[in-house]
């Protein structure tokens, strides 16, 4: 009868701990809400991995993320890297309790909790696309459900694992902070389309629309067009991200000139430049350059 339970992997630290101090009131929720569950707190980084494994292997094919980006990213890897359960038959819910939330950010998924719970409750599906990224410099195949990119948005993440507990504004921070010190890198970029040779800060491969805490750095994004939302930005200097910051927020700093756009399926990114950082949902993945293909349509998320 896990079939039909929902099986809750919960991240007791992400948001600084708002995953253990709000556990109570989603439990009650629940509860109230008669919807049947089970679930496991995780003890470790990446251990949503794991559990994901034991759940499917336990017989659980409906599942909620409680936690932020990272958690789902990892859930995400859990359900993706098997091989043995259709993800036809597979649902994933989340109740976003992370520091910036982005994936929830683009199904306008509230970070109320009731609501959260009731829109579990409802079932609704999307098929969404989900992006595989095989790293150039190691052996290595990671799966992500957001935006992945490299260069000073990966070296940003890097850095922000350190302040992540001043909030949501710890990305703003950690942005302004990394500018000071980062150098633009010179990347290869060939997708079915394009092929081109530029300096750039970094560039962003997307599935969604929202990354570093709400920032919008895809353009006309689609989740389920079978297709990524490119963008490559050029240097800017402190000065001109500072006169840029709420185009950065509201979507406009796309169609900035020093920002080039594309959607293709398939995209690799080198650079011959040492520990340019790679991240995919927020999460350090590790350096060098990357193989972005799509896979169209590939996992059933649960949004309002
Ligand atoms: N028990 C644990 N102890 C330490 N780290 C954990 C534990 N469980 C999970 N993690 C790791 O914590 C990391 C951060 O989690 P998460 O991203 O959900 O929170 P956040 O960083 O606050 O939110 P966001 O990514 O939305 O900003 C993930 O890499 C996850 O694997």
């Amino acid at each position: 009868m896990r079939k039909n339970k929902w099986f809750l992997i919960v991240n007791p630290t992400s948001g600084s701990f708002t995953g253990k101090r709000k556990w109570t009131q989603i439990a009650a929720t629940f509860e109230a809400e008669e919807i049947p569950y089970d679930f496991e707190f995780t003890t470790k980084p990446q251990h949503e991995y794991e559990l994901v494994l034991q759940g499917l292997k336990k017989g659980y094919r409906k599942f909620v993320s409680v936690g932020g980006d990272g958690t789902l990213h990892h859930v995400v890897n859990g359900l993706m890297q098997q091989k043995s359960v259709s993800l036809t038959e597979v649902k994933l819910g989340v109740i976003p309790l992370g520091t910036g939330n982005d994936w929830v950010k683009t199904y306008k998924i509230p970070k109320n909790i009731k609501k959260a719970v009731q829109i579990i409750k409802a079932e609704h599906t999307i098929l969404q696309d989900i992006g595989q990224l095989s790293l150039l410099n190691v052996d290595k195949t990671v799966f992500f459900n957001n935006v992945a990119g490299l260069g000073f948005d990966g070296y940003v993440v890097q850095r922000n694992e350190r302040l992540k507990f001043l909030g949501a504004a710890s990305f703003l921070i950690s942005t302004v902070l990394s500018l000071a010190s980062y150098t633009s890198t010179e990347f290869v970029i060939e997708s079915t389309e394009h092929k081109l040779t530029t300096k750039s800060l970094l560039t962003i491969v997307g599935i969604c629309k929202y990354s570093g805490g709400g920032m919008q750095l895809t353009k006309d994004v689609d989740s389920a067009d079978g297709l990524f939302d490119v963008s490559i930005a050029k240097h800017f200097s402190l000065w001109k991200l500072l006169k840029n910051a709420v185009g950065l927020f509201n979507g406009a700093i796309v169609h900035h000139k020093q920002v080039t756009t594309f959607k293709t399926n398939l995209i690799t990114i080198n650079t011959s430049q040492d520990k340019v950082f790679i991240q995919a949902d927020g999460e350090l993945i590790g350096t060098g350059g990357f193989t972005a293909t799509i896979l169209p349509k590939a996992l059933p998320f649960v949004i309002p």
